[in-house]
């Protein structure tokens, strides 16, 4: 039985009208820069790849070299096709224009080129986050054609660089894994339909922050750790990761829930996580599996961006969690 590869499940998608052959080439392209990418990370220290860029980025934090390498991977590997307007990426203060030698397209595509940045010089598992939007029409491809609220995604996805790579997408039928087979050099179809069960016994949170939350999170957290003994009557296990997408992965894999709230450390900024290429993609894929995605107070996919680098506070996973963390809060 020949395996479904990324390019025929994209074919068939284009056939049934899912997708066009413009969206398709992008979301390829994007795939092709992450084989690219996980290829550097491989590498690691053999390359000297690993360690500090010696530069910050525009939300003030160092960037290590393997965060401008992999921005610099998804620029080459997008500019040239002729199937976007323009990019956006984490690690560039503004919107990226096609140069002018090469034919434009109507999609926007943003990028978090490398998330869980903290973990590249330990090995641990960091990967690709993407989105994609349709530039307004008549709109010139400038800062205020992002900011459009995530429901207007036409594609969501994140490469996970771990002990295998994998890809995983939504283009709003579903959510589905690909596994890269490294000897054939393409990525195949290894998990359809993954589905994120609306109970979980399993949270991710950085527990260091705890003095800096709001109450509704001090008390749903307290709750959490009481486990049998207290309101909940089950005991809940934790995970944090460090990583967005190796701690949302395991969301997808096997349920639980993701929080980066709102903080007195963050308050001032919004929060932590970004809207436009960490939350929104993530949100996309979560509620395409079953799950949901909150602010802690409002859907996440709702939201109309005002920015660029514009941080949220992030409440994600399985749906019973996400709505009883958002009532606490809605109550508060
Ligand atoms: O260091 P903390 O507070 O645990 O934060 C970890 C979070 O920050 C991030 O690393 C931010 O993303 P970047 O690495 O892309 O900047 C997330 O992946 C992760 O969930
Ligand atoms: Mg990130
Ligand atoms: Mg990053």
């Amino acid at each position: 039985m020949s395996r479904t590869t990324l390019s025929r499940y994209l074919i068939e998608a284009q056939r049934d009208n899912h997708i066009n052959a413009d969206l398709r080439f992008l979301i390829e392209v994007v795939a092709r820069a992450c084989k690219a990418i996980s290829i550097s990370i491989g590498k690691g220290a053999l390359s000297g790849v690993l360690g500090e860029a010696g530069s910050d980025n525009v939300q003030g934090e160092a960037q290590k070299k393997l965060d401008v390498i992999s921005n610099e991977i998804l620029l080459e590997a997008n500019e040239w096709g002729g199937h976007l307007a323009a990019m956006a990426s984490e690690e560039m203060d503004h919107p990226h224009p096609i140069p002018h030698r090469y034919p434009k397209g109507e999609y926007l595509l943003m990028f978090d080129p490398l998330d869980g940045s903290s973990n590249i010089d330990i090995n641990v598992s960091v990967g690709t986050i993407f989105s994609v939007l349709r530039c307004p029409e008549g709109m010139e491809p400038t800062e205020q054609a992002f900011l459009q609220p995530g429901t207007q995604q036409l594609a969501a996805g994140y490469a996970l660089y771990g002990p295998n790579t994998l890809l995983v997408l939504t283009i709003g039928q579903g959510v589905h894994c690909f596994t890269l087979d490294r000897e054939v050099g393409s990525f195949v179809l290894t998990q359809e339909n993954l589905r994120i069960p609306e109970d979980t016994k399993e949270f991710a949170i950085n527990m260091s922050n705890q003095r800096f939350w709001e109450a509704p999170v001090q008390r749903y957290v307290g709750e959490l750790l009481q486990g049998k003994e207290g309101v909940r009557g089950k005991d809940f296990n934790m995970r944090w990761v460090a990583s967005m997408v190796a701690d949302v992965h395991r969301i997808l894999t096997r349920g639980g829930l993701f929080m980066y709230p709102l903080d007195s450390k963050t308050a001032e900024k919004g929060g932590k996580l970004r809207l436009l290429y960490e939350a929104n993609p993530m949100s996309l894929i979560v509620e395409q599996a079953g799950g949901a995605a909150t602010t802690g107070r409002q859907r996440i996919l709702d939201l109309q961006p005002t920015q660029l680098h514009q941080r949220v506070p992030v409440v994600l996973g399985s749906k019973n969690e996400v709505e009883r963390v958002t009532a606490y809060h809605l109550e508060s």
